[in-house]
């Protein structure tokens, strides 16, 4: 039955029309979003191009499921293919109203926290826990952060908690971080989260289920996948006018097909996507494009600088007193396992109801350490064009000093989290970099324009993106060494006990770092483009007509969150924007 709703509207690229009003290109997250917006007046005509396929494995809907990095050149890069795209991540949370406050000071007018939060909340519900973990775990939050029921995700909490997460969330005070009531209005500090799972079927809410089944039989639209959109085709006066478009799998270049778009393409394939197909087009950094034999429309340096992740360490404790039950009892526990299996097969409830987590605390750096005035004038002094990318024009390096000015700023703040550590229980815990200023760059393959961009995460190329990590090692040894925490016996396994100056810290967070958490963005920025900027407030492309990006590489900063609840505020937005002028 999914299959034949998800796809009554799929066709194969004969039975495409020539043209449609609009053409959407990427149906991940934020593709689906907007397709949903603008086929809701039946006389506009969409047609959705999407890389990937309809996926129905169950899988996909249950919760389980560089150099500054010591020379490490393998990073994973995370790209989602698959309708939906990266919507399947299950930890929706919000940024701090700080972080969109500084996308605003950095002169996009419209996108401050005032202007997102409506759309935060057309976007998603929450389904407050069940009593009983309320109560024992003492689990607040606020409804007035969210929408009405009928909002398209839904967002809840897991029927079961581990309890040694009462400790971590009593150790964590002990450390000085101030508990929130909630974190969708205030992402600092320590607060609860809910995740992308429906409460009652604990069945993913994603942008498939949210966004694209309900209105997969709308006749104004067409699907398209497995098929790639290679470039997009400008008139004379430099309006986008259709797409070239091929089945994935076929010899690169060859029985293309165009289609062609009356009112606007919509660029949303994504980190990675995005910006190759701006510069496999001809708009990007007219050196690079020049290099591949790409003639340029439009030199616009931005498109594939400014990318973003958050690096994370990984350290390792382990608990010698450890409470019964914790998340290993479901593989070293055999009782337990088989109660967690009896619960989740009678009513999908218990242990296997957990998604990715439901607590963490978003560390300001005036509480992970005392010497943040320091780093904060380190910053300051910095000749920036040591650690930048060296392709950094004048217009990038403008954009990066107001970045860099706004990011001190939040680091003297305690309503900004420098580094988030989620915890559930178990004594693994990771510290993710949350406002980096290390900046890395996705960039088309000059000898192939076709292969896969290639990504440079230049992660930790900044130390004081690795200084603050190697805080963060030690504000872990901080929370496991509180009255709350030693009951549990914690002692440390990695980076190891041994390693306790800051050079010795940083060059463990150096080596043991990982570049990416899945939350690449940031690679077509919404900034003035003198400031090497992509996307005018309006997310239209800059020197172009009629082409727009409305997914998370127009984000300009990280915030301190993971991605995809900012990515569905910003596609919302796209889409009343775009409707607005047409
Ligand atoms: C494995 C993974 C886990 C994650 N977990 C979480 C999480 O728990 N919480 C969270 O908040 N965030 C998470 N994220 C991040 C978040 O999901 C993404 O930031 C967000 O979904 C990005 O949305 P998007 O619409 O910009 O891009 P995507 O959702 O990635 O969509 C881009 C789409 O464009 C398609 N495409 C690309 N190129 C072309 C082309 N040339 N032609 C046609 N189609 C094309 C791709 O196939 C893809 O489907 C995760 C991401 C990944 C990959």
């Amino acid at each position: 039955d999914i299959v034949s709703e998800l796809s009554a509207r799929e066709i194969s690229a004969s039975e495409a029309k020539s043209s449609y009003d609009f053409i959407v290109v990427g149906g991940g997250q934020a593709g689906l979003v907007i397709a949903n917006r603008l086929t809701e007046d039946p006389h506009k005509s969409v047609l959705l191009v999407e890389y990937g396929y309809i996926s129905t494995d169950p899988a996909q809907e249950d919760p389980s499921s560089a150099k500054g990095l010591n020379n490490q050149l393998n990073a994973t890069v995370y790209a989602a293919a698959v309708l939906g795209g990266g919507s399947t991540g299950m930890m929706l949370d919000r940024g701090a109203p700080d972080d969109y406050d500084n996308w605003e000071k950095l002169g996009n007018k419209g996108w401050g926290w005032s202007d997102l939060l409506p759309y935060f909340k057309k976007a998603t519900h929450l389904v407050p826990p069940v009593p009983s973990i309320a109560n024992e775990f003492n689990v607040t939050w606020d409804l007035s952060a969210y929408g009405p029921k009928n909002t398209p995700i839904e967002l809840s909490f897991p029927t079961f908690m581990y309890p040694g997460t009462k400790n971590q969330y009593k150790g964590m005070i002990e450390a000085g971080v101030t508990p929130q009531k909630e974190g969708a209005l205030h992402a600092y500090g320590l607060f609860w989260y809910p995740g992308a799972l429906t409460a009652k079927e604990v069945k993913r809410s994603y942008a498939v289920s949210g966004y694209y089944r309900p209105i997969s039989s709308r006749k104004n639209l067409h699907l398209l996948t497995g098929t790639r959109v290679n470039e997009i085709l400008f008139s004379k006066s430099k309006r986008a006018t259709g797409v070239t478009i091929q089945a994935r799998g076929t010899p690169d270049g060859e029985n293309v097909q165009v289609i062609k778009a009356h009112k606007e393409i919509v660029l949303t394939a994504g980190f990675l996507h995005t910006p190759h197909i701006l510069q496999r087009s001809g708009v990007g950094p007219a050196a690079l494009l020049r290099a591949a034999n790409i003639p340029v429309v439009v030199d616009l340096p931005g498109v594939g600088h400014n990318l973003q992740d958050h690096a994370a360490g990984l350290p390792a404790f382990q608990f010698n007193t450890d409470v019964t039950p914790n998340p290993d009892s479901l593989t070293n526990n055999a009782t337990f396992q088989a109660w967690a299996d009896e619960l989740w097969a009678a009513n999908r409830t218990g242990p296997r109801s957990i998604g990715v987590g439901n607590v963490g605390a978003w560390i300001p750096l005036p509480v992970l350490t005392p010497e943040y005035k320091s780093i904060v004038s380190t910053i300051r002094s910095q000749d920036i064009t040591e650690y930048l990318p060296s392709s950094y024009d004048r217009d990038l390096l403008a954009g990066h000093k107001k970045q860099r000015e706004l990011i001190a700023a939040s680091y003297t703040k305690t309503t900004s989290g420098a580094i988030e550590l989620p915890f559930g229980g178990s004594p693994a815990f990771s510290l993710s970099l949350e406002h980096p200023l290390s900046r890395g760059t996705v960039m088309l393959d000059p000898t192939n324009k076709y292969a896969e961009p290639i990504v440079d995460y230049h992660s930790l190329s900044n130390p004081v993106d690795a200084l603050v990590l190697a805080k963060s090692v030690q504000f872990g040894r901080k929370w496991m060494s509180t009255p709350a925490m030693r009951e549990l016996s914690p002692t440390e396994v990695a980076p190891g006990a041994a390693l306790q100056s800051d050079e010795e810290l940083i060059n463990a967070v150096r080596g043991g770092s990982i570049a990416s958490t899945a939350h690449g963005c940031c690679t077509a920025a919404l900034s003035p483009r003198n400031q090497g900027g992509v996307v005018s407030p309006d997310l239209l492309v800059y020197g172009v007509k009629g082409l727009s990006v409305g997914d998370v590489s127009t984000i300009p900063l990280i915030t301190g969150a993971h991605t995809c609840a900012t990515v569905y505020a910003i596609a919302e937005k796209a889409a009343d924007l775009i409707k607005a002028r047409h």
